[in-house]
């Protein structure tokens, strides 16, 4: 049964979260405990970055949700992935049944697990932890017209809204699951972000290099049949799909409340991509977990100046990245609130004068972002 929506879409206002005394009591906070400046490297940044969205100098993360939003692609049907779309929903199962891999480590780590059928293929009941916000069958086929309508674009948006608004916790972990949506992101990033597209797609789950190459071509004409679709809703619409719209809604809406926003893989991130495109204050509330496996996340991260926690590897999706970073933030939590102090333990500091550059590193600049997408 399709989910009606509240209210229409307003894309919520994000303010600029720039706090030059707080950035700089957090830093004094920081440079005080009992470490060599600096020492603790990049854990020093996430300190600075969960503080500056919880608004305080001792940020503690509160019951943290993974929100895991599934969908199918009617691009799907040209080949693009190397699994049939049956997969979306028989992993919806699983993720619901406790056996995916986002369900361990959500599991792992008490992080709860919220589950929304956004419009996969065959409909999975709702049931605990699952969610039925479904918006179709999945997305017509991008090659022959828009993957949806305005009208269900703006329900996705405001679904993903309306279920983060339903969450308790200060902190959103981002998570999909739909077969061929690795084309679907590919499409956004080479439109909203100006690549070429055979630069930003990649095998998704597992395409060998002749079919990359078909699912290229593919991409292609896809872009060439909405060549207008130049605006962040033109394109989401045109390209799809259901899942990455609500993730989108569902960014905006955790932005806006100062949620801390960690952002896992490929996939997730083009649903930020299209959120930061329209309030582009929303980044400073992320946390991007790993650069994925994938080709183009690399130059998505690039685009996006993210410079993210873990480089494993990982091209699987469902928030798993997510999943396997939070603890970091709870270190960094941690450390910022219960470290010494060189002034409380009695420990010397050095007598050196400090020294700037030895300090936690700063956002990436543009310069850095263009030289560097590599850590
Ligand atoms: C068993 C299985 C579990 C998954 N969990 C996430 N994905 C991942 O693979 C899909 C994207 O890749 P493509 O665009 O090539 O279809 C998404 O569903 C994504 O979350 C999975 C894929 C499979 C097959
Ligand atoms: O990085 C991702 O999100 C990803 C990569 C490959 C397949 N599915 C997801």
């Amino acid at each position: 049964m399709p989910h009606t929506t509240p209210s229409p879409f307003r894309v919520p206002e994000i303010a600029d979260l720039h706090d030059a005394a707080l950035a700089a009591a957090l830093q004094a906070a920081i440079d005080g405990k009992t470490k060599p400046l600096g020492s603790l490297g990049r854990i020093e940044w996430l300190a600075q970055r969960v503080g500056a969205v919880l608004g305080t100098a001792t940020p503690e993360l509160r019951e943290p949700q993974m929100l895991v939003c599934a969908a199918d692609h009617g691009l799907a049907a040209r080949g693009v992935s190397a699994y049939p779309s049956e997969v979306t929903h028989q992993m919806v199962r699983n993720f619901v049944a406790g056996g995916a891999a986002v369900s361990v480590l959500a599991r792992q780590h008490g992080i709860a697990l919220t589950v929304v059928d956004c419009g996969v293929r065959e409909a999975v009941p709702e049931q605990p932890g699952l969610l039925s916000r479904r918006l179709g069958p999945g997305t017509q086929d991008a090659l022959e017209g828009p993957a949806m309508s305005a009208e269900q674009c703006e329900q996705a948006l405001a679904h993903g809204a309306d279920v983060v608004r339903g969450l308790p916790g200060n902190a959103l972990l981002l998570g999909e699951m739909g077969i061929g949506n690795t084309s679907a992101a590919s499409l956004l990033l080479a439109r909203l972000g100006g690549f070429e597209v055979s630069d930003v797609t990649g095998a998704g789950t597992g395409l060998d290099a002749d079919a990359v190459l078909r699912k290229i071509g593919v991409l292609r004409a896809v872009l060439q049949r909405h060549a207008q679709a130049r605006e962040p809703l033109a394109a989401l619409a045109a390209f799809g799909g259901f899942e990455i719209a609500t993730l989108a809604g569902a960014a905006l809406q955790a932005a806006a409340e100062r949620r801390v926003i960690l952002v896992d893989g490929f996939i997730a991130s083009s649903a930020v991509l299209v959120a930061s495109k329209l309030r582009p204050h929303l980044l400073q509330r992320c946390v991007f977990a790993h650069r994925s496996g994938e080709r183009g996340h690399a130059l998505m991260l690039a685009h996006l100046r993210a410079d993210p926690l873990l480089d494993l590897g990982l091209r699987l999706g469902e928030g798993s990245g997510a999943a396997l970073a939070w603890p970091l933030l709870q270190s960094a939590c941690a450390l910022l609130n219960q470290m010494a102090s060189f002034a409380s333990a009695g420990v010397s500091q050095s007598a050196i004068d400090a020294a700037p550059t030895a300090r936690a590193e700063p956002e990436l600049t543009a310069a850095d972002a263009s030289r560097k997408p590599a850590r």
